[in-house]
């Protein structure tokens, strides 16, 4: 990991780079306008144009490129989801598809691409990045925070607040009826959503894929500290929880302990939208700008990444090929809370 200029902003010299093509990649996350917003507008601040690739690395396989002027980028900072939309492309994973890829973009003459997305898109860019000459540099995007190599990804903390409102919610409906409610959030293979959720709803009990322990701290829950039907509790469940996701943990639930008012709810894709959060917008931008100043001086196969609120550079060979893993000092902090 290599920290970047002290002093955020423009710093390149003599890059060959004329045009910068920009893409949004695989789940959408609240604050991938304001990168799209930042890296267009700084790519024009330097001199060079701007060129936005729809729906992914779909539209880089067909053609589909979006000149971008500063006005074009205008009102979008405070949108969710990506003006550019985004995709899940099978096509991407195969040789013919990239060289497809590779033809479109020397035919627009894009000679650098920014990736906005998450570990997959940048498996993407490094396997094509391998195969061809033209820089790549990722921004990190995903809901899920599960990037090895930066404490912070886009739409984290929006997608937070709004599991944080939703269980809210939830809780004053459990309270008032004596039940127990199992939510599932988002993150399949990634539990952070569920455990900072958790901890800041004050949820009995946290279900993460990083943490087998935790189910027997269920078991304890249902079977010592229920058993009074004016109670009421909540159990986050990471949808990627290897004993099933919500509804098969909260059905088994029912079945060991009839006696329980069990209710089952599945925040889905609200997670995903609305509008960005403050933290969102800022880091954003802040990483819009720190791609383009990247690529200007001749760095490639990195992604942008923020280590203690500075920016890093960090391979994307790194990035994709290590687990990020999740502090378990979250966890003894629910578990102290909880009398476990
Ligand atoms: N191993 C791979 N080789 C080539 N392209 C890939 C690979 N993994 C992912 N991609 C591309 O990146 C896209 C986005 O990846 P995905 O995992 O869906 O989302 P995210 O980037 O948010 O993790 C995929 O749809 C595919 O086009
Ligand atoms: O919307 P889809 O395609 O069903 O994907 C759902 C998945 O996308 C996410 O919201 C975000 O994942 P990615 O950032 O890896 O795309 C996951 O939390 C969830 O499991
Ligand atoms: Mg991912």
């Amino acid at each position: 990991m290599t920290r970047n200029n002290d002093n955020e902003g423009l710093s390149f010299t003599s890059s060959r780079i004329k045009k910068i093509g920009i893409l949004t990649s695989g789940g959408d996350a609240p604050g991938m306008n304001a990168a799209i917003r930042a890296a267009t507008r700084s790519t024009i601040a330097a001199g060079r144009e701007a060129v936005g690739i729809l729906r992914g690395y779909q539209g880089m396989i067909d053609g589909e490129f979006l000149p971008l002027q500063s006005s074009d980028v205008s009102g979008i900072l405070q949108l969710g989801g990506t003006m550019l939309k985004t995709a899940r492309c099978k096509a991407f994973r195969t040789p013919e598809g990239r060289r497809k890829a590779g033809e479109q973009l020397k035919a627009a003459a894009i000679d650098a691409v920014i990736v906005i997305g998450g570990d997959g898109s940048f498996t993407g860019a490094w396997v094509m990045s391998q195969e061809c000459d033209i820089p790549f540099v990722g921004i990190p995007a995903t809901i899920d925070n599960d990037m090895y190599g930066t404490d912070y990804t886009i739409g984290y903390e929006t997608a937070l607040n709004s599991v944080v409102c939703a269980v809210d919610k939830i809780k004053d409906t459990a309270r008032s009826h004596g039940r127990i409610f199992f939510i599932e959030v988002m993150g399949h293979e990634a539990g952070l959503l569920a455990l900072n959720g958790g901890i800041a709803c004050g949820a009995e009990v946290i279900l993460i894929p990083e943490s087998k322990a935790q189910h027997d701290e269920l078991q304890k829950f249902l079977e010592k500290g229920y058993r009074d039907k004016e109670s009421s509790g909540i159990v986050m469940v990471a949808e990627g929880d290897e004993a099933g996701g919500a509804l098969h943990i909260a059905e088994q639930a029912q079945r060991d302990h009839p006696d329980l008012d069990v209710r089952i709810s599945i925040l889905g894709h609200i997670q995903r939208g609305g509008s960005p959060v403050a933290r969102d917008r800022i880091n954003a931008t802040r990483m819009g700008i720190a791609a383009v100043d990247a690529l200007l001086n001749d760095q490639k196969s990195i992604m942008i990444g923020l280590d203690n609120d500075r920016i890093v550079h960090v391979t994307f060979n790194k990035a994709v090929k290590m687990n990020h893993s999740i502090d378990t000092g979250l966890l003894e902090v629910h578990n102290l809370l909880n009398g476990m």
